[in-house]
């Protein structure tokens, strides 16, 4: 594992077209595209790394994943009357479908669906506290005190999220949040604006691993349900490709990284701060694609030997 994440890292970071940073976060825009770190951790308990994978990178839309689960245990399967579970086949930022579908986001991994989410676990209570409780969430699961929120993308994003903000007013036009548009954005932005190392994230994704020892965050069901959104709709537009290419369950952010589950294998972290057209991360991507075939991992069956 070890020799092969080398080999990825090396490949990612020769690689001289690494796509562009995300430049309407201004916090974000001077990142250093060159970089590449990815992380494995596996269900005995071992960690592999490679590249810039102690490097903290700003986690931005991978968080959806820890408010999904952190709405689901506040509300349960409520949630489902005021978000859907279908892919969008559009940006992660479009308004388009919420006049045509009634103010209800076709699932939780575009931002006004994760806007929802994080409506639902708020649910009554301030923004501090329900930060706090997302933060005990990752810290647990990533069994790591350290990750924290960065209060500069965070105030950075909220200065400029012109978008974000009509999400969340056309939401609230349909009764689609209880709490304040300001609250909700507050809490959104700070949610993306944690931070983490491709080490950490991988360790703060063996929630969603199938195996013993992993930390029990979630129910069975749930962990399931998770990862299934995550395959169908965690690159937003590029969902698909990225099924295809890859063949596990992703979810990707802005600022470049992605966490792939292997169900009952591993968690995987990649960043690269370069994007592709659908705004996941380039070499991310690339290199998850050379991991899955090289590893033979996929949820779709073990590769057959010849003959
Ligand atoms: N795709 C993303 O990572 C988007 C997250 C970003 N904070 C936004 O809302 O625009």
């Amino acid at each position: 594992m070890q020799s092969l994440l080398d080999e990825i890292a090396a490949e990612a970071l020769a690689d001289p077209n690494p796509g562009s940073v995300a430049s309407y976060i201004p916090e974000l825009a001077g990142i250093d595209p060159h970089q590449f770190g990815i992380a494995v951790a596996l269900a005995n308990g071992e960690v592999y790394s490679a590249g810039h994978a102690e490097v903290p990178f700003s986690i931005q839309s991978v968080s959806k994943v820890f408010a999904l689960a952190l709405a689901l245990g506040r509300v349960g399967d409520q949630i489902w009357r005021r978000v859907g579970r279908e892919p969008s086949g559009l940006s992660f930022d479009s308004i388009l479908l919420l006049e045509r579908e009634d103010g209800i986001p076709r699932n939780p991994f575009i931002n006004a669906g994760a806007l929802v989410a994080t409506d639902s676990y708020l649910a009554g209570s301030q923004p501090r506290e329900a930060l706090g409780e997302l933060l005990r969430f990752i810290r647990a699961a990533a069994d790591d005190e350290r990750i924290h929120i960065n209060e500069r993308v965070a105030a950075s994003e909220i200065e400029t999220g012109h978008r974000n903000f009509s999400l969340a007013h056309y939401l609230a036009s349909y009764g689609n949040l209880q709490a304040s548009v300001e609250k909700v954005l507050g809490t959104y932005c700070h949610q993306c604006a944690v931070e983490m190392t491709c080490r950490q994230l991988a360790l703060a994704g063996r929630f969603l691993v199938d195996a013993p020892r992993m930390p029990g965050l979630v129910s069975v069901e749930r962990r399931r349900r998770i990862n299934a959104l995550m395959m169908t709709c965690g690159h937003y537009d590029g969902s698909g490709d990225f099924a295809f290419r890859v063949g596990m369950p992703g979810k990707s952010g802005v600022g470049g990284g992605i966490l792939v589950i292997s169900p009952s294998r591993a968690a995987i972290a990649v960043w690269s701060p370069g994007l592709n057209r659908y705004g996941n991360s380039k070499l991310g991507t690339e290199a998850m694609e050379r991991f899955a075939h090289r590893t033979g991992w996929s949820v779709f069956g073990v590769p057959h030997r010849e003959g």
